[in-house]
């Protein structure tokens, strides 16, 4: 059964400027409590929205379905979902795009969706300034210093030296003060100037607190007009000023992290049997400031009948070996054991399903992000190790990664 969007409804009263109108649905959610989400999609001008009526019903253990009939909302998974960072989706009870700002979808019967109308049509000059952001039930995770860094990184290259991971994707937080006058959404809006490539996310709910990013990396999307992909991306270079990006070299070192990832890639197609895939690249793309190496896969849903594919291959594809590793499990048991921080959101991964329209989902893996906390963000960065990784250009990469988002704090 198909479930489609709710109702279509007029914005009540005159309709404001696009930003006031974010501002004014994130208002009533946060003032709500509620799960909230705005996105822009790499290549597009429009933010959208998704606002769950429930904080509950925003929880669920599984990876969302990518099929037609499966709910609209927007998924927001953890690197590993655990009680302290739950899986959530939050259903689109209210969906808003800027492509059609003078309408809201929604169920005007819903009590609550009629409070909105309701809140929508008032004067909005009492509205709380700044906006209650939902901050994280979580400490601050351990920032790691220079030097522990340095020692993970040893580490993980003892490790694929002695055969116990081929790969593995060393991480990191660190913690910048916001700005006098931060503003979350005018932060969002700034990301969305600045990197027009990117899937820029601000996402706000209870226990998960408040996550912004503009991440470069799609994990598993469908699209109009039925086409899956999947892109394996690694590899990282800084982008020279005035440099063409077709110009860049890569060292041995980067070129074989990017295969193991393509490779990855192919062996899940493979379990599925699946042979009928476009495989395209690898080649130099941009990302912010940075370059990286990717290979893009294709499969067209209308030529190769297979329904579950997306399902199943968010299913196996997460977390790719672009944040974790390779072996799976090994990567991932490592970077249990010598980390030393909490991932939560970071390197899971997040987006739209079946939003705008039924049959049409794009996640992302949440990489280039921070997390808001009083007077503070936490970001996060990680680097792909191999057997030649040096620790101090492993170090200077998360700078430079941290750096894309933390753009937006200077
Ligand atoms: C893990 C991150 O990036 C991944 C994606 C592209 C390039 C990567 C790399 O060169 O190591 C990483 O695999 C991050 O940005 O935190």
């Amino acid at each position: 059964m198909s479930q489609p969007l709710p109702r279509i409804v007029a914005w009540p009263g005159t309709v404001p400027a696009l930003p006031e109108q974010l501002q004014q649905l994130l208002t009533f959610a946060l003032q709500q409590q509620l799960p909230v989400a705005v996105w822009r999609l790499p290549g597009t001008e429009h933010a959208q929205l998704c606002l769950s009526l429930s904080a509950d019903s925003a929880l669920t253990g599984l990876p969302p379905a990518l099929t037609p009939e499966a709910p609209a909302g927007f998924a927001f998974f953890p690197f590993r979902d655990s009680d302290h960072n739950p899986a959530l989706f939050l259903p689109a009870d209210i969906y808003w795009h800027a492509v059609a700002p003078d309408q809201l979808h929604l169920d005007s019967t819903d009590s609550r969706a009629s409070q909105l109308l309701a809140f929508l049509a008032t004067e909005h000059a009492n509205d709380p300034d700044p906006l209650p952001w939902h901050l994280s039930t979580q400490p601050v995770p351990h920032t790691t210093s220079q030097d522990e860094y340095f020692r993970l990184v040893e580490t993980g290259v003892a490790a694929i030296k002695s055969g116990q991971v081929v790969k593995v994707v060393s991480s990191r937080a660190a913690r910048r003060p916001l700005p006098e006058g931060f503003d979350a959404l005018r932060a969002f809006g700034a990301l969305c100037s600045r990197y027009p490539r990117a899937f820029v996310s601000l996402v706000s709910a209870p226990g998960a607190g408040t996550w912004l990013g503009a991440s470069p990396e799609v994990l598993a999307e469908i699209d109009e007009n039925g086409v899956f992909r999947t892109m394996a991306l690694a590899g990282t270079q800084p982008l020279a000023p005035g440099a063409l990006p077709q110009h860049a070299i890569w060292r041995q070192k980067e070129i074989e992290e990017q295969a193991l990832v393509a490779r990855y890639i192919v062996s899940c197609f493979k379990q599925l049997r699946l042979r009928e895939y476009d495989e395209t690249g690898p080649r130099t793309v941009v990302a912010g400031q940075l370059l990286h190496l990717r290979t893009d896969f294709a499969v067209n849903l209308r030529q190769v009948p297979f329904p579950t594919l997306g399902t199943d291959m968010l299913r196996l594809l997460h977390p790719t070996s672009a944040v974790g590793g390779m072996p799976r499990q090994a990567a991932l048991n490592f970077l249990l054991a010598h980390e030393g921080y909490d991932r939560a959101y970071y390197s899971g991964f997040l987006g739209p399903v079946n939003l705008p329209q039924a049959g049409v989902s794009r996640l992302f893996v949440n990489l280039r992000c921070l997390q808001l906390h009083p007077h503070e963000a936490v970001l996060y960065a990680g680097t792909g190790l191999t057997v030649d990784s040096d620790p101090e250009r492993e170090w200077q990469e998360t700078e430079m990664k941290l750096s894309t988002i933390g753009a937006i704090l200077r």
